[in-house]
């Protein structure tokens, strides 16, 4: 069965050039208005992802991995094509579908009832939530006064305790400090993991090479190649020597 089927996606953000940002620079450039852009971040694609599996993404700066990402969690809508998403969906990268100006607190009451938990099951896993990230302290804290690790510490303990059915794991191994980071590789070599389907966006080949069976590279906007994770990873290497 598959997790998500993505099919002709696409999305190209529209964006002003405007050099002439000062007023002297616009009486000079009257007839030379702003120039529009259009940048393909994700240029259409067809792939599947399977229930349960784990695969990965690879690419340089600015290939389109987490607008690809963004897409398959919701955060944006595909311009083309058609999407289809079996189960729930958490997208953990810094604290994108957190709100900063509420607190924790009410950031895991909101982040988890997305995922469809009702407030007495999140009453009971509230906890859980705050002792994994280790921010008992900071519960009644507005988030924005975090710092990124701590963002990322929450979401994660919020997908992990909450349990979504597809986590979108944007670089998560690259945030929090080293503590933080060995409990999530435990938890992602744990039970956890096993039925799960996982997205991993990493700029770490070894990453990606222990999780990942399939993994996809992207460059300009264009998916590659999606298949075996050497392979992949062999031809990201290729391209970048
Ligand atoms: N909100 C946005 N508005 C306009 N352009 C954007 C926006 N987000 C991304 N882009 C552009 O889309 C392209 C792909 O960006 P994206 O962030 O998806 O790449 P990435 O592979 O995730 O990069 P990185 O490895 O640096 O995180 C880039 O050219 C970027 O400038």
């Amino acid at each position: 069965m598959s997790a998500i089927h993505a099919k002709n996606i696409s999305k190209t953000f529209h964006i002003t050039e405007d050099s002439h940002n000062t007023v002297k620079h616009r009486l000079f450039n009257i007839f030379n208005p702003p120039r529009n852009k259009a940048v393909e971040a994700v240029k259409k694609m067809n792939f599947e992802v399977k229930k349960g599996e784990c695969v990965g993404i690879i690419g340089r700066n600015g290939s389109g991995k987490s607008t690809l990402t963004r897409i398959l969690a919701g955060v944006y809508k595909t311009d083309t094509g058609h999407l289809k998403i079996n189960g729930s969906t958490l997208l953990m990268n810094l604290g994108v579908g957190m709100s900063h100006e509420l607190t924790a607190r009410e950031n895991i009451y909101i982040s988890a009832s997305v995922l469809g938990l009702k407030i007495k099951e999140i009453d009971a896993i509230f906890d859980q939530i705050v002792s994994f990230a280790e921010l008992e302290e900071f519960v009644d804290t507005k988030i924005k006064y975090f710092s990124s690790g701590m963002v990322a510490r929450l979401s994660f303990s919020i997908a992990v305790n909450a349990g979504a059915d597809i986590m979108f794991l944007d670089e998560i191994f690259a945030v929090g400090d080293m503590k933080f980071q060995e409990k999530a590789i435990k938890v992602f070599e744990s039970s956890w993991i096993e039925g799960k389907t996982v997205v991993l966006i990493s700029h770490s080949m070894d990453v990606i090479q222990k999780y990942c069976t399939r993994t996809a590279y992207m460059k300009h906007g264009k998916l590659e190649y999606f298949g075996n994770t050497d392979k992949a990873i062999e031809l990201y290497l290729a391209d970048n020597f």
